[in-house]
């Protein structure tokens, strides 16, 4: 990766940190003055263990930094990231807190769920607001009380879970609409990191660009090739409304496309160019 003078160097993942499941991400690229912001304040509310919530649209980073914040916070158990979208609305419940062998069909054996999976550890909840009301009441019991009970279970077992949920809609105003709890938002409303936007933060741009083509280049067995100042004025004029995401993905492309050619305007699979 070869990053100008000028920039600090990304922060760097332990390999440990680094699951096959997880997001590819090796390091996690800061430049901008508001992303090097956002990190200060991530640290600072790393080791306290409380609730954190990150707001900030899809693709801005939340989880890479929600990650960050569990490393930095050296709680020993697991990184645990659920999208709440993925929970089943039938069995959720079970899914979530666990549940107690035969208590319900196809299930023999009792398992711990997704919340006692992340005992001594952080529960990452992406884009919370699409958790049930049900569970979002069952989930603030279980973080208020240190408790939680499995499904089919007639005793409590202790837990001791930080959650760090995301959301890329205010919150707020899924209070207002009824269909997020309060409560629940009350206790996640203290530790807000609100995410800026890619075209929010500039400055980010290039270095995530050249970060990106040194990972593509690396797994090709490409040399890095240069990105012309011409395609250099493109990526950081576009308004990248999938963020991160959308600018790996336009990267990759434009590295297949150019092979070890420099990288110019017309291999960047961008509206408007080409
Ligand atoms: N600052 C960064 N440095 C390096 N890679 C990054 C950075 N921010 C985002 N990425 C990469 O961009 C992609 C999107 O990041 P991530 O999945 O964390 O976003 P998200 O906000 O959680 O998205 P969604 O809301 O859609 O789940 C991932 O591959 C991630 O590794």
């Amino acid at each position: 990766m070869s990053f100008p003078p000028d920039f600090p160097a990304p922060l760097t993942f332990a390999d440990s940190d680094k699951s096959p499941l997880s997001i590819r991400a090796k390091a996690l690229v800061f430049v901008d003055p508001r992303s090097r912001q956002l990190r200060e304040r991530a640290e600072a509310l790393a080791g306290n263990g409380q609730p954190l919530l990150i707001l900030g649209e899809s693709g801005t980073g939340k989880e890479l930094l929600a990650r960050y914040i569990h490393r930095q916070s050296e709680r020993g158990g697991l990184f645990v990231a659920l999208s709440c979208a993925a929970i089943s609305p039938q069995w959720g419940e079970a899914e979530l807190f666990g549940h107690v062998g035969g208590a319900h069909v196809g299930a023999a054996s009792s398992r711990a769920g997704w919340f006692g999976s992340a005992n001594g550890g952080t529960l990452y909840l992406d884009e919370i607001a699409d958790l049930s009301r049900p569970l979002q009441a069952k989930l603030l019991a279980a973080l208020e009380t240190r408790e939680v009970y499995r499904v089919g279970a007639s005793q409590a077992l202790p837990v001791d879970v930080r959650l760090v949920a995301a959301s890329s809609i205010d919150l707020g105003r899924a209070v207002a609409a009824g269909t997020f709890d309060e409560r629940l938002y009350a206790y996640l409303c203290d530790g807000q990191l609100l995410f800026p936007a890619l075209r929010q933060r500039v400055g980010d741009i290039l270095p995530l660009a050249e970060y990106f083509l040194g990972i593509h280049a690396s797994r090709l067995g490409l040399a890095i090739p240069p990105i012309s100042p011409a395609a250099q004025a493109v990526l950081e004029a576009h308004r990248w409304p999938g963020n991160t995401r959308e600018l790996e993905n336009v990267i990759h492309f434009a590295l297949l496309l150019a092979g070890n050619a420099e990288i110019g305007p017309e291999h960047l699979e961008l509206p408007g160019i080409g």
